[in-house]
């Protein structure tokens, strides 16, 4: 499939990641450890290599293109519906973008950590022949890799915040009901006929409802807002390489320590826009009853970071890790749409004060 794409352009804006090596990290190597933390507090985007899954990465687009194959009506019986359940299928334009209501262009496919690691138990719902086809073989292996890979990582975000060992563990474990998934994301070329304004929202401007997120895409379209700009920056695909961030859970867990970076997925630029684009994620998200609230009682650095924000109560959102994303999730979909204030609604942390000219922007 790589082979006969078209290069990532030279001549558009481009944001660099620092490239995490996740070997090193699994060895606690300590320029590496350091090199993460600050890519995580920093931007709250990094590249992940030699972290072992392109394998399972390249059956989960199999699975995603077979799923994606099924005919509309198929996948409809297996809507995620209108009450903020993420799991099941999305169609093309089921999501606004942005505060006028315009739709968002990708179709995809959510499959449930819970559903996966329980299979053939259905522990939230089923899913279309051609998913539950591919559970055993390609979705439980991909859900169990991604779920180690991300904990590592959690593990060295849990030092250097200065948690007691297995906080974040806690509060992210295998027994419990979460909202963690893996989701396969198809868009559709821009046809020569009809060709989409290079800036055209596939997936509106958002910053991640959980906590991190372990992100495969071949195509370019995925763009940063970094902090300190005033513009969007593409992420450029690197072979390989997996993109990595932080979601507003982890964020809000840390004080603000750790960064829920705003980003969206455009129109693949340059000649890239005339081809599908296929990406794929897995997101850890805390277990369902866990509380958004920074972890200050434990950790005298959250506690610091809290004292410091500019407003401290952000990090007592005073509802569970559940109800988060289903208020994001239902005040996205189109059908709940009254005005504006239904997507103002389905906002995580991009309020925060640094990232609101991007959100006014589009
Ligand atoms: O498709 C991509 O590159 C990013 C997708 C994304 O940001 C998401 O699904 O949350
Ligand atoms: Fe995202």
């Amino acid at each position: 499939m790589a082979s006969t794409l078209p290069p990532f352009p030279e001549d558009v804006p481009t944001h660099p990641l620092l490239v995490v090596d996740y070997e090193l990290i699994q060895k606690g190597d300590q320029q590496e450890i350091d090199k993460l933390w600050e890519a995580a507090t920093k931007l709250g985007f990094w590249y992940l290599k030699n972290h072992g899954v392109d394998d399972d990465v390249n059956e989960m687009f199999e699975m995603g293109a077979e799923t994606m194959r099924l005919p509309l009506e198929e996948k409809m019986k297996y809507e995620q519906g209108d009450d903020g359940m993420s799991f099941g299928y999305k169609a093309a334009g089921a999501n606004a973008v942005d505060e006028t209501g315009q739709l968002d262009t990708v179709e995809f496919i959510n499959v449930s950590k819970d559903d996966a690691l329980a299979y053939p138990q259905a522990v939230h719902r089923t899913y279309p022949s051609a998913t539950a086809a591919r559970m055993e073989r390609t979705i439980t292996p991909f859900v169990r890799k991604s779920v180690a890979i991300n904990n590592t990582l959690m593990a060295v975000f849990n030092d250097r915040l200065g948690l007691p060992a297995g906080t974040l563990a806690a509060l992210h474990t295998d027994d419990a009901q979460s909202c963690s998934e893996a989701r396969c994301i198809k868009k559709p070329p821009s046809r020569a006929q009809e060709p989409e304004s290079p800036d055209r929202q596939a997936i509106g401007a958002h910053t991640d409802f959980g906590s991190l997120s372990f992100l495969h895409n071949r195509l370019g379209g995925l763009q940063v807002y970094p902090p300190g700009t005033n513009q969007w920056y593409y992420v450029r695909p690197i072979p390989g390489h997996a993109i990595c961030n932080v979601g507003d859970a982890l964020s809000l867990f840390s004080g603000g320590l750790l960064r829920s970076n705003l980003h969206r997925v455009v129109t693949p630029p340059g000649a890239q826009a005339a081809h599908e684009r296929w990406s794929l994620v897995f997101f850890t998200r805390p277990n369902n009853s866990a509380p958004l609230r920074a972890l200050a009682a434990a950790s005298p650095r959250v506690a610091a970071a809290v004292a410091a924000a500019p407003d401290p109560a952000t990090f007592e959102t005073g509802v569970t890790a559940r109800e988060w994303f289903a208020r994001r999730i239902k005040n996205q979909r189109i059908k709940n749409r009254t005005g504006p204030e239904t997507w103002r609604a389905s906002r995580g942390t991009e309020h925060s004060e640094q990232q609101a000219p991007a959100v006014k922007a589009h």
